[in-house]
Formats: structure tokens, sequence, C-alpha cells
């Protein structure tokens, strides 16, 4: 038995790594629009309600019609847009950190953002714990790859190549905001500032932490035995011993895709300042890898069948 699957958006950037990981899956069948169809309505709306599992990597408008045309059917949906990951009715697909049951169960899974998905899978482990706390006005510094803007951005790249460094959301008002603050329950949304370099795919999301300012904080040493322990069972997220930490985090031009996550604790040696870094793939753990782990759960598979975990 096969698991029809459909991928709206399929040509985007997202949509065409999802396929990629696909590719030689004998457990599921791709529903195929060609491209003449692939943003026809009617076209859609029955590729859309004869999938079992459909998964949108579509601006987020279009992914709200995807679910409208799909409405009335059994189709199980996975968004990889922003359009619904802090809505009523949808599981936050992040394994790790919200659980595998909510998401096996689910009919509509909101892919988590990729920046979020560095941000939450440090932060949250350490608020849940009480070891950060709830109240605090976080500050997120992060860098993406171009991929991480989607065809437009990767346009761009490609007709400024001069671009080295890119900083946006100046206005503080990222869309991912939202998920950052409501997933783990903060007080406050983070205050965000996002870049991008002149490298196709990589992120790494940066939380600098005033510990000796910070009431309710804890030392670094237990900030990182804490996030060892939660995800000790996990073959996608890395926790690097203190023992073992680099002394500067690269992102590589030439990179190839990756799915898994790692996560570092640094400490200013007396206690005082920390900063919890996360390296990921925008379009590995940050996208297309995590709408295959969710798909995997969701059809109750092992959830790295077909991600690319070795670097
Ligand atoms: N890139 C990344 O690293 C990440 C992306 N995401 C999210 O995933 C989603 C897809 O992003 P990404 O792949 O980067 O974007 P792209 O722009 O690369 O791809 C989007 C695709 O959707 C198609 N599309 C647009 N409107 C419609 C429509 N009405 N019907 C059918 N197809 C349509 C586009 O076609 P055309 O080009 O012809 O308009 C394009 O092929 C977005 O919501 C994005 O925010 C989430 C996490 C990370
Ligand atoms: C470099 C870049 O432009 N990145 C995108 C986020 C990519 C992503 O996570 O997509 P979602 O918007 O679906 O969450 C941005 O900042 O809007």
């Amino acid at each position: 038995m096969t698991t029809r699957i459909f991928i709206d958006g399929a040509a985007g950037t997202t949509g065409l790594e999802i396929r990629e990981r696909l590719a030689g899956r004998s457990e599921f069948e791709l529903i195929v629009l060609d491209d003449a169809q692939r943003k026809d309505v009617d076209a859609r709306k029955q590729a859309l309600t004869e999938a079992e599992v459909a998964i949108l990597c579509l601006p987020d408008d279009a992914a709200r019609e995807a679910v409208a045309l799909a409405s009335g059917s059994d189709t199980r949906i996975i968004d990889a847009s922003s359009a619904h990951r802090v809505a009523q009715g949808w599981a936050y697909g992040f394994p790790e950190l919200t659980g595998r049951d909510a998401i096996a169960s689910a009919q509509y899974v909101a892919n988590p953002g990729c920046y979020p998905t560095g941000f939450l899978a440090l932060v949250g482990p350490l608020v849940k714990a009480g070891l950060l706390p709830a109240d605090w006005p976080y500050t997120v510094n992060a860098v993406s790859g171009y991929s991480g803007g989607g065809n437009a951005l990767i346009g761009r790249f490609a007709e400024e190549s001069d671009i080295a460094f890119r900083a946006y959301g100046l206005s503080l008002g990222h869309k991912h905001l939202p998920e950052m603050q409501q997933t783990i329950g903060l007080a406050h949304p983070p205050v965000f500032s996002p870049s991008v370099v002149h490298a196709h795919r990589g992120m790494v999301v940066d939380v600098p932490l005033p510990l000796s300012a910070m009431t309710g904080a804890t030392s670094a040493a237990f900030l990182e035995g804490e996030l060892t322990g939660f995800y000790e069972d996990s073959e996608i997220v890395t926790v690097r011993k203190a023992s073992d930490l680099p002394s500067e985090l690269l992102l590589r031009e030439g990179a190839t895709a990756w799915d898994g996550m790692d996560l570092y604790v640094y400490d200013s040696g007396d206690g005082s300042q920390a900063r919890l870094v996360a390296v990921l793939d925008n379009l590995g753990k940050g996208a297309s890898g995590a709408a295959i782990q969710n798909l995997n759960i969701m059809c109750g598979l092992p959830e790295t069948t077909g991600l690319a975990l070795a670097r």
C-alpha cells in the first residue's frame, strides 16, 4: 500500500527539495501537475482532494487557498508556509519539542519556520525546565543562506552577485515572531535580527544571554546539561559537548543538503554571559527535511527515513 502525496508548489525551492527526498521512497506515490497546470485552481483542487497527504510549499495566501480547496476531503496537510503556525486546529510540527503523538494523529500540521526551528530548539527546553525565564526579552541574531527567501531571493543574489551580507527585518515585525513567542509561552516576542549571506543554504541562529542580569537563569553548564539530556535520543539534533566547541562557526557556499541540527552553548567562563547557537540548513531541518520527518510520523514510519543526516 502506498500513500498518495501531492506537493502544491512542487516547482519552488522547498517543494523541489521535498521531491528529491521522496525520490526512491516506495512507500509513497506522487501526484504531479505539469507546468501548465501547477497553478490551475481546478487541477490543484482535484490533486488536493485525491491526495492522502498534501504538502504545501506555497506563499502564505496560496497556502490558505489550498486548505480551502481541500476542505471537505480527508486529505491531511503539511503546510511549510507561515500561514497556520499559531492557528487553532493545527499541530506545530516540531516533534522533538511538541511531541510526536499530536503530529501522528493530526489532519493539519504546520511545519516550523527555519529561524524559529533554531530559536525554539535552544530556548524551548530550557524555559520548560525552568532554567531560563519565560518573561525575559530574548534577542535572536541570525544568518541565513539566500535560498531561505525562495526563488525571488535566489534570483536577486544571482543578479546582484556582489551582495555579501544583507540585514533585513529592520522594522522589527518579522512573521516568525508569533511562533517564536507562543509555541513556548514567552511573555515577550524576541528582538529578532535576521540577515542573509552569500551562501545558497545554511543558517546560524544565535541567542545571547546576559546570565548575570537574568533573574531565574542558571549557569551555562546547567543549560548545556539540560539540552544534552533533552536531545539524547535524537538522531537529528546534536548538542555539542562543552569540551569540544569550535572557536568559529562557518557556513560554506558549496554546502550540500543536511537535515540535522547542531546546538552549542558558549560560555564567558566567569558565569556572566552565554551564547546559545543553533546551526542548521534552512532547507533541511528548517523546511524540507522537517516536512519529511513530519510526513514519516504521520504515516507511522521511522521518522528519519529519507533524511540527509550525514554532513
Ligand atoms: N526557502 C526556505 O528556506 C523556507 C521556505 N519556507 C516556506 O515555504 C513556502 C515556499 O517557499 P519557497 O519554496 O522558498 O518559495 P519559492 O518562491 O521558491 O516557491 C514557491 C512556489 O509556489 C508557487 N506558487 C505561487 N503561488 C502559487 C499558486 N497560487 N498556486 C500554485 N503554486 C503557486 C511558485 O510558482 P511561481 O514561481 O511560478 O510563482 C513557486 O514554484 C513559503 O511559504 C516559505 O515561506 C519555510 C521554511 C524555509
Ligand atoms: C532569508 C529569508 O528571507 N528567509 C525567510 C524565512 C524563510 C522561512 O523560514 O520561511 P517561512 O517564511 O515560511 O517561515 C524570511 O525571513 O522571510
